[in-house]
């Protein structure tokens, strides 16, 4: 199971200040209990590991095979929420060259939808030219730009190279159950359809069918995940002691650094295949709290590479930032470092150690060296990456940034702020029913 040491923020923040949260997180864990916190129609993410049926998982690794037993390549259509937990889990867990591999045990799974990048779709359609290929449309509100974009041009391929019949099998929606344009298609066409429940917004549905679905197509143990993240679940519940309780500690130490003037977390890997949960986080906390002039922005990198670039920054930059590793433990795989006659590089000071313990000595060095560089750190410990820990990372972020966003002061479960670029554009584009806003914008321009 996960685990959180907040041992190397103390020289910054106090014990006692962390400790003092206790009363408060009660609060944030009892209005979110109870559902009494702003936001309260958004809850369905906090209980929602345990609440996974059988039947329910059974259904979506049905729909998997299908989409596995037809697909050479199946493309995930989504953005942010939509996307972001699909692309960490399967990255996570996959070899990271499996599209060079020449023989697969799961269609090669390409993302679309999260951009609107004319030279990425153009060649995401070329490439899919000879493919037999399926989608997965996955929108909450089922208007998203970017995905029904993306979407209108991979249904039209895909009819027109797989022909409408085989189309209705490979297309697959997960949508809101009754409104939105990806509902009304998935209804008119006959698609396979899965529902993100009303209470889940986006950046908290990766349990839902938008990132379960995908990542049974990858070929990943859905039951595993689940089981992780209901394992999780019960570590970071209302009941668990605050000392003991992840989540609480994380989402009160966050807020003690935040107070203290530490006004940017970065989050860390030491391993390349977590970019993407770096990503999700970033979604995570970043709708949830940044909003009312306040919130802790939401930074990543990943580790040892970006201390070839970003390490100057941290180590020796404007001390308003703090650090959060994550910590994989064990390797999948075992690799040495061969000794050599010659030596003529000079590592054979590293000869017959593993990979991974040059690795954790860098990880090591770089913790005390930021330290000592005046960055608070904060260390997630991950067994190894697979199903089950995965599940686990994901909810123990979700229920820490319930609990963080409460303490905040903010309502963790909007985004309004996310319309104003959308109003903008869609005046820009003169999209029907913007006509005043169109006049307004080409004035200012
Ligand atoms: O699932 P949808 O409705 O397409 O939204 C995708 C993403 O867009 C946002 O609504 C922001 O515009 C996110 O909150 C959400 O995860």
């Amino acid at each position: 199971m996960i685990s959180l040491n907040i041992e190397k923020t103390f020289g910054f923040i106090s014990k006692e200040n962390v400790a003092a949260y206790e009363a408060k997180v009660k609060e944030a864990q009892d209005a979110l209990e109870n559902g009494t916190c702003k936001g309260n129609d958004f809850l369905g993410w906090l209980h929602l590991p345990s609440s996974i049926t059988k039947e329910h998982l059974e259904d979506l690794k049905a729909t998997a095979q299908i989409l596995r037993e037809n697909c050479e390549v199946v493309i995930v259509a989504g953005i942010g929420g939509s996307y972001l937990g699909a692309r960490a889990v399967i990255e996570a867990l996959s070899n990271s060259f499996i599209w060079l591999q020449e023989k697969k045990n799961a269609p090669t799974i390409l993302f679309a939808g999260h951009n609107i990048g004319e030279d990425y779709l153009y060649e995401l359609t070329e490439y899919l030219k000879d493919k037999k290929f399926g989608v997965i449309n996955i929108s909450k509100s089922g208007t998203t730009t970017e995905t029904a974009l993306a979407f209108r041009l991979l249904k039209k391929q895909c009819e027109d190279q797989r022909g409408k019949e085989m189309a209705k099998k490979v297309i697959v929606a997960v949508t809101d159950a009754k409104k939105g344009a990806a509902r009304t298609t998935a209804d008119k066409e006959g698609y396979k359809s899965f529902i993100i429940p009303d209470n889940v917004g986006g950046r908290f549905s990766v349990l839902t069918p938008v990132g379960l679905l995908p990542i049974a197509v990858a070929g990943f143990d859905i039951d595993k995940l689940v089981a992780g993240a209901v394992e999780m679940e019960k570590a970071c519940g209302a009941d668990v002691p605050f000392e003991q309780n992840p989540a609480a500690l994380y989402a009160a130490t966050r807020n003690e650094l935040y107070k203290n003037g530490k006004k940017i977390e970065i989050l860390v890997n030491f391993n390349p295949k977590l970019h993407y949960v770096n990503e999700w986080w970033k979604q995570l906390y970043g709708e949830s709290e940044g909003k009312e002039g306040k919130g802790i922005f939401p930074a990543a990198v990943d580790f040892s590479t970006d201390l070839h670039s970003m390490g100057q920054w941290i180590q020796e930059g404007e001390r308003t930032i703090y650090e959060t590793v994550i910590s994989v433990e064990q390797p999948t795989h075992k690799l040495e470092v061969p000794s050599d006659a010659e030596n003529l590089d000079g590592l054979n000071f590293l000869a017959g150690k593993r990979v991974d313990e040059v690795n954790k000595m860098a990880e090591l060095g770089t913790q005390l060296a930021h330290v000592d560089g005046g960055v608070p750190n904060m260390r997630i410990s991950v067994p190894t990456l697979n199903e089950k820990c995965i599940g686990g990372l994901l909810y123990f972020f979700e229920k820490a940034c319930g609990i963080s966003g409460y303490l905040l002061g903010v309502n963790t479960f909007n985004q309004p702020g996310v319309e104003a670029y959308k109003k903008n554009m869609f005046a820009l584009l003169n999209k029907p029913g913007y006509e005043e806003e169109s006049k307004a914008i080409r004035a200012r321009l």
